[in-house]
């Protein structure tokens, strides 16, 4: 137990999906009303429990709509679970949906401080590290320009420029390795295995097979919101490859 440093236990997460169609917001209120709305109960996670050490690289594996992401986002806590619990031990760092959450208002500046609290870091920590933030990213004078005006390169390249700038215990990737221009790509890259090398847990979520290989030691792969496989990356991966080839 001692080297556990992510455990989920027995998570599910359910939305709810309208069953009728409504055309405006004037037909659903008034549909709501009469109580005509009803829901469909759906489960994009149920039961899902793992464990990962301290060091483990876990690679998520399934098909569209198995629940992956959701996942992700429940253990980053971007969605909290209907049912269940994660524990987490130390520095969480999510590379989701990079620079999603921008004010596109602001300049990449204000972003810095902004994106950089919403990640829990103090105005103290970001100032100190405001220079490394600007230089890795490479943004240069387009530091004081609103992100409305960015590119969506240039949006990830700053996101994860903020993300990665402390070193976190358990590292969140969602196919992001494929953030900016090959240049970028390759600068990111280097800092990930940076990570790795000093031995970060990491959740990679991808479709490429030869990828979750590459970087990942375990794996498991996700169904219709259920783990139906959890063991090494060999192991699982030639599981998911005989499900590849029916
Ligand atoms: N906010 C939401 N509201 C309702 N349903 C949702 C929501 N987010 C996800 N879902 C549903 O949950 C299921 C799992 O979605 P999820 O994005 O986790 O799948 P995934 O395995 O990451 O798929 P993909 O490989 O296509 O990215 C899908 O059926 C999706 O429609």
């Amino acid at each position: 137990m001692k080297d556990v440093v992510l455990k989920v236990d027995h998570v599910g997460m359910q939305f709810n999906l309208s069953a009728e169609k409504v055309d405006d917001l004037k037909e659903f209120i008034i549909k709501k009303l009469k109580r005509q709305i009803t829901y469909k109960e759906f489960w994009a996670l149920k039961d899902v429990s793992f464990e990962l050490k301290k060091g483990e690289r876990l690679g998520i594996l399934g098909f569209n709509g198995a629940g992956k992401s959701t996942l992700l986002k429940v253990i980053a806590g971007v969605l909290k679970a209907t049912e269940g619990s994660v524990t987490t031990k130390g520095k969480v760092v999510p590379l989701l949906e990079l620079g999603a959450g921008f004010d596109k208002q602001y300049t990449g500046k204000e972003n810095i401080f902004l994106y950089g609290a919403m990640l829990g870091y103090t105005k103290e920590f970001i100032t100190r590290k405001y220079e490394e933030i600007l230089e890795f990213s490479e943004l240069g004078d387009f530091i004081n320009v609103p992100v409305k005006n960015y590119s969506s390169g240039m949006k990830a390249r700053l996101g994860f420029s903020i993300a990665t700038i402390v070193e976190p215990e358990i590292l969140i990737l969602d196919e992001v390795l494929s953030v900016g221009d090959a240049k970028f790509r390759k600068k990111s890259e280097k800092r990930i295995k940076d990570m790795f090398d000093k031995g970060v847990t990491v959740l990679f979520v991808s479709h490429s097979l030869e990828q979750v290989k590459r970087l990942c030691d375990r794996a498991i792969i996700l169904e219709h919101g259920h783990i139906i496989a959890n063991g090494t990356v060999e192991e699982v991966s030639a599981i998911y490859e005989e499900k590849l080839n029916k």
